[in-house]
């Protein structure tokens, strides 16, 4: 089956490792996408610079696609977190992509969050593609002007996802907006989906009436990615 669900993050370019694009589910479940997420995040920053040199390190590391987060400019409340006392731990320090923000991040969430660039516009695809040899995947798309936003900005595939319902409260489910993306998307692009996809048949319905299978996705995704794309 050529599906692939991955989970990373929003409004800032992530990686996909290449391993990541085979969907084969695994006995970690949730938790294996948690780590994975925790480990691709990547940030647009203020400083360009910084983003430019991850995007670099990922592409020398022979990482197949960016991952960019269009959803998230800034952290939702997250009340569940606010409930639970979610902090971020003091080691996400020593991850090497926030090694290489230097002072520019004290290790604290909030100093992080101040470092992020907010004045983010579809230009920043452009500007992506422009450093880089890797397609940019639009993550977080929800409408279908959107998603044809991102087809002029030259994003090379989409995903269709509301962060799992993380970042904001009432938003659509994916499944319920999926028809109108890929009417008006009709092949142009590869789109991924993410979001209660839970089971087997989950998939099946993302594939069923009115989703991508009618309209050619698999040949816009197999062009893109090969043979281990998304719909
Ligand atoms: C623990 C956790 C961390 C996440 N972190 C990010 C993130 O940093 N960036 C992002 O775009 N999405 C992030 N997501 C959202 C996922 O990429 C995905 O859109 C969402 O989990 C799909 O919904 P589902 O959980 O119902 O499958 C995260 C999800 C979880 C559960």
């Amino acid at each position: 089956m050529r599906c692939s669900f991955f989970g990373i993050d929003l409004r800032f370019p992530v990686m996909i490792a290449p391993s990541a694009m085979h969907g084969q589910a695994h006995e970690d479940g949730e938790k294996a996408t948690a780590r994975a997420a925790v480990r691709a995040g990547l940030y647009v920053f203020k400083r360009r610079d910084i983003t430019e040199a991850i995007v670099k390190k990922a592409e020398a590391l022979g990482y197949r696609a960016l991952c960019l987060t269009v959803d998230a400019p800034i952290t939702g409340r997250r009340e569940r977190d606010l409930r639970s006392g979610f902090t971020v731990s003091d080691a996400m320090g020593q991850l090497p992509n926030i090694q290489m923000l230097g002072n520019v991040v004290n290790q604290q969430l909030v100093e992080f969050e101040a470092q992020k660039d907010l004045t983010l516009d579809w230009s920043i695809i452009t500007w992506l593609k422009s450093i880089c040899n890797l397609p940019v995947i639009a993550k977080g798309i929800l409408h279908p002007a959107d998603a044809r936003c991102a087809i002029k900005a030259g994003a090379a595939a989409i995903v269709i996802s509301n962060h799992g319902g993380r970042q904001l409260d009432s938003t659509p489910a994916t499944i319920d907006v999926l028809p109108a993306i890929a009417a008006e998307v009709r092949g142009e692009i590869p789109i991924f989906l993410d979001g209660g996809i839970r089971r087997g048949t989950d998939v099946f319905k993302a594939l069923g009436p009115g989703g991508p299978a009618e309209t050619a996705q698999t040949e816009a995704t197999e062009a893109t990615f090969g043979s281990c794309g998304g719909f």
